[in-house]
C-alpha cells in the first residue's frame, strides 16, 4: 500500500489495539495482507469494505478466534498471540446475537459474570444497570424467543458490556435488523459507546452506516486498506479509484494530465476535457478524477477549461433528490443530483458538464 496511507497510521501511544503488519492465510488464500492499523482509546473504529474483503477475519483474530498467519497484535500494548479469547480484555457482539435460548434475559446478561463466580448481588446490580442502559427493563424474564430482533442485539450487547471491556468488537452487529430499526439502533450505540468511553472496532459492509457511526473508517479491498481516516476525510478526498467508488456516489474518469497551472490540472478522458484541483502530478501522468453528482453542473454555454458534452437521458426522482442521468460521447454515463429537477432541461437536451475544479478529487492512476 501507499506510503501516505502507513503515515496516516495514529502513533502507538495512545492506541488500545493494535495490528502490525498482520497477514492471514487460509491455505494458499492470503486474506488479510500487511495490515497496519492503532486503534485509540475510545475510538468508533470501523471496518468498511466489500463481502468477502477480510473484514471479519480480521476481527476474529483481535478477538482471537482466529490466529494471525504473521504480525503482531497487541491489546494495551501487551501482544495477545498467546491469549486466549476470553484473557484478552475485548468482547464480541455477533450478527446473529448468539444468545442462549434457554436463558432468560436476565441470566443471558448475567452470564459472563456467573462463569466468574462473582456475588449475586454484584451480579443483579450490574444486569440491573445493563438492562437500564438497554432499555430492556422490564424484560428480564423473557426468553429470546419472545424478543424483536433489535431487543435480543440489545441483550447481546448488554451481555458483551457487562464485564467492562476494555474494547468491544461488532460484526455487523445491526444486519439482520429491518432499515427503520437499523437506523435506530445506529443512533442508540452511538450514543452508548460515546456514553460508555469504550473502544469500539465495528465490521460493517454498509458505508452509509459507516459513514453515520464511525470516528475513523478502514476501506478494506482484497484483504487490504486502502485508505484509513475520518469518514469525512474517506467521503471528499478519497485516496483511491476503489474508494471513491465504493464509498457515496461518485463519477469517475480515466485521463491524463495535458497541462497545469496554479495547483489545476487540466485533463484529458475519452469523454472530454475536465478540470480538477491536484498536487503531485506531471504533464503526462495518468490518473483518475472523481467528481461526486452533487458537485457536477450544468449549462448550454461551454465552460472554460471543460469540455464534456452530453445528451440528458433521464430523471430519477429519488424521495429527497431529483438524480439525472447524462450520456456521454464515449458512451459513458454521468450523473448529477438536485433536491429539485431542473427546469431548465428536459430529456434529449445537449448540454456542458463543469464544476468547481476544487471539488473534484485527483486520484494517482496506480491506485
Ligand atoms: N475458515 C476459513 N477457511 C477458509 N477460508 C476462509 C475462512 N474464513 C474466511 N475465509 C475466506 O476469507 C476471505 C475473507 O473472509 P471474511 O469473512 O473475513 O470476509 P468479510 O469481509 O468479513 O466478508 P462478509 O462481509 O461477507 O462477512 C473470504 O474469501 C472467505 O471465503
Amino acid at each position: 500500500m501507499s506510503d501516505s496511507v502507513v503515515t496516516s497510521v495514529m502513533p502507538d501511544s495512545d492506541s488500545i489495539v493494535s495490528l502490525i503488519d498482520v497477514e492471514k492465510s487460509f491455505g494458499k488464500n492470503k486474506v488479510v495482507k500487511n495490515m497496519n492499523i492503532e486503534i485509540k482509546e475510545g475510538e468508533f473504529l470501523t471496518l468498511l469494505g466489500p463481502s468477502g474483503c477480510g473484514k471479519t477475519t480480521t476481527l476474529r483474530m483481535i478477538a482471537g478466534f482466529e490466529e494471525a498467519s504473521c504480525g503482531t497484535i497487541k491489546v494495551q500494548g501487551v501482544s495477545v498471540e498467546d491469549k486466549e479469547p476470553f484473557e484478552r480484555d475485548v468482547n464480541t457482539v455477533f450478527q446473529n446475537y448468539a444468545l442462549f435460548p434457554h436463558m432468560t434475559v436476565f441470566d443471558n446478561i448475567a452470564y459472563g459474570l456467573k462463569i466468574r463466580k462473582r456475588p449475586k448481588e454484584e451480579i443483579t446490580k450490574r444486569v440491573n444497570e445493563m438492562l437500564e442502559l438497554v432499555q430492556l427493563k422490564g424484560y428480564e424474564n423473557r426468553k429470546p424467543d419472545a424478543l424483536s430482533g433489535g431487543q435480543k442485539q440489545r441483550v447481546a450487547i448488554a451481555r458483551a458490556l457487562i464485564n467492562n471491556p476494555k474494547v468491544l468488537l461488532l460484526d455487523e452487529p445491526l444486519g439482520a435488523l429491518d432499515l427503520k430499526l437499523r437506523k435506530q439502533m445506529q443512533v442508540e450505540l452511538k450514543r452508548l459507546q460515546k456514553k460508555l468511553g469504550i473502544t469500539f472496532v465495528y465490521v460493517t459492509h454498509d458505508q452509509e452506516e459507516a459513514l453515520t457511526m464511525s470516528d475513523r473508517i478502514a476501506v478494506m479491498n482484497e484483504g487490504v486498506i486502502e485508505q484509513l481516516a475520518t469518514p469525512r476525510e474517506i467521503y471528499n478526498r478519497p485516496l483511491t479509484k476503489f474508494v471513491a467508488g465504493f464509498i457515496g456516489e461518485s463519477n469517475i474518469f480515466d485521463g491524463e494530465v495535458t497541462g497545469l497551472e496554479d495547483g489545476i490540472l487540466s485533463v484529458k478522458t475519452s469523454a472530454g476535457t475536465l478540470k480538477v484541483k491536484g498536487e503531485g502530478f506531471h504533464v503526462g501522468e495518468s490518473l483518475h478524477v472523481s467528481i461526486r453528482p452533487e458537485y457536477v453542473k450544468v449549462s448550454t454555454d461551454t465552460v472554460d477549461g471543460f469540455n464534456l458534452m452530453g445528451t440528458i437521458k433521464d430523471f430519477t426522482y429519488m424521495g429527497t433528490v431529483v438524480k439525472t442521468s447524462v450520456d456521454m460521447k464515449d458512451n459513458t454515463e454521468i450523473k448529477y443530483s438536485r433536491f429539485e429537477k431542473d427546469e431548465d432541461f428536459q430529456e434529449g437536451d445537449s448540454i456542458n458538464i463543469y464544476w468547481n475544479p476544487e471539488r473534484a478529487v485527483a486520484i494517482k492512476a496506480s491506485k
